[in-house]
C-alpha cells in the first residue's frame, strides 16, 4: 500500500492546469507510443510540443525508445495529444506514476485513449511485424496485487471497484478492422489478448510457456495499467501490438530476444501502425461513439478561445 504519494486530484489538475495554460489545443483523442513507434507522434499537424522534464509532477523516461515528449496536434483534422515515450515499473516508478498521465489527459478532457506498444508473440500463429488488436488483457501484476488504483479511492475520477469485461472498445475495435481492411492489412492485422508482466528481464522458456496456457498471445511491459486507469476514470480504450519478436518457448533454440531487436522492428514497422492509426482516428466519429459534441472542443481551438 502506498502511504505518502499517491495520486491525488489536485496533482493531476495542477498537471493539466499548467498544460492548458499553455496550449489552446483541447484535444479529445490521446495516443501513447510504444517502444520505437514515436513516429506518429511526429506527423501531426501545428505541433505544441513539451518535454516531461519540463512537465510539473511527470515522470521522465529513462528507456531508449521512449523520447520524452508530450505532442499536441491535429491528426486527420482531429486534435490529439500524444506521449511520444511511456513509463514502465521496471524503471523504478510506481503504477500510480506510471499511469499518471492518464488522469491528466481525463483533466484535459480526453475521451478516448489510443495505446500501442511493442510486444513479443506467444501466439504460433502471430508473426513478427504483425500487428495485433488487443480484445483482452492480462493483467499479471494486478492479479498479483501491483495494481494502480491501489490506495484510497478518489471518487472525482471513477468508482472503487471499476469493471473490465469491457476494457477494449468493441465498436472502435470493429473500425479498425474495417480499416485493416480497406489498407489490405487484413493478412497481418489480427486480435488477441495482450499480457502485462513487469519486466525488465524477458520471459524464461517456462515462463513463456506458462503466459500462453494462461491466455495471452502477446506479451509485454506495458499498457494493461495504464487501461486499468483509463477505464477507471471512463475513457474509451482503443489498444494495439506491434508484434517485434516470437517468444522462445522451446528450450532446443539458440534465440535470444534483446531491446535492440525490438526497437529494430518497431521502427521497421512503425509506418504501417501510423498508417492504420492514421485511418481510424480520421474515420472516429464522435456521434456514434459517444454522447457528448467534438464540435465544442474543435470550434473553440479553432476560434483560439
Ligand atoms: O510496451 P512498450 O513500452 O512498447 O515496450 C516494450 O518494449 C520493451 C522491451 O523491449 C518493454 O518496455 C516492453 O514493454
Ligand atoms: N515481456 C516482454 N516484453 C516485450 N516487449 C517486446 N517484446 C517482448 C517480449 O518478448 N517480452
Amino acid at each position: 500500500m502506498q502511504a505518502k504519494e499517491n495520486f491525488s486530484f489536485e496533482y493531476c489538475r495542477e498537471t493539466a492546469d499548467w498544460l492548458q495554460a499553455r496550449t489552446k489545443q483541447r484535444p479529445r483523442i490521446a495516443i501513447i507510443c510504444g517502444s520505437g513507434l514515436g513516429l506518429l507522434a511526429d506527423s501531426l499537424k501545428n505541433q505544441e510540443s513539451f518535454r516531461y522534464t519540463d512537465i510539473p509532477n511527470f515522470p521522465h523516461s529513462t528507456v531508449t525508445g521512449h523520447d520524452g515528449h508530450l505532442i499536441f496536434g491535429e491528426l486527420q483534422g482531429k486534435l490529439c495529444v500524444c506521449m511520444k515515450g511511456r513509463f514502465h515499473m521496471y524503471e523504478g516508478y510506481p503504477l500510480w506514476k506510471v499511469t499518471f498521465p492518464i488522469r491528466v489527459f481525463k483533466l484535459l478532457g480526453i475521451e478516448i485513449l489510443l495505446v500501442t506498444n511493442a510486444a513479443g508473440a506467444l501466439a504460433e500463429s502471430f508473426h513478427i511485424g504483425d500487428l495485433m488488436i488487443i480484445r483482452d488483457h492480462i493483467n499479471l501484476l494486478g492479479l498479483a496485487g501491483q495494481n494502480p488504483l491501489l490506495g484510497p479511492n478518489e471518487e472525482r475520477f471513477g468508482p472503487r471497484f471499476p469493471a473490465l469485461s469491457d476494457a477494449y472498445d468493441g465498436k472502435i475495435r470493429a473500425l479498425a478492422m474495417e480499416v485493416a481492411r480497406d489498407l489490405g492489412y487484413t493478412s497481418f492485422v489480427k486480435e488477441g489478448v495482450y499480457c502485462m508482466v513487469g519486466g525488465p528481464n524477458f520471459e524464461s522458456i517456462a515462463e513463456a510457456r506458462l503466459l500462453h496456457l494462461l491466455g495471452a498471445d502477446a506479451v509485454g511491459m506495458s499498457t494493461a495499467a495504464e487501461v486499468v486507469v483509463a477505464r477507471h476514470c471512463g475513457l474509451r480504450v482503443f489498444g494495439v501490438s506491434l508484434i517485434t519478436n516470437q517468444v522462445t518457448k522451446e528450450y532446443d533454440t539458440q534465440e535470444h530476444i534483446d531491446h535492440h531487436e525490438v526497437l529494430e522492428v518497431s521502427q521497421r514497422r512503425a509506418s504501417t501502425l501510423r498508417m492504420l492509426l492514421t485511418e481510424l482516428v480520421g474515420r472516429l466519429e464522435w456521434n456514434s461513439l459517444s454522447n457528448s459534441d467534438p464540435e465544442d472542443n474543435q470550434t473553440a481551438y479553432q476560434n483560439g478561445t
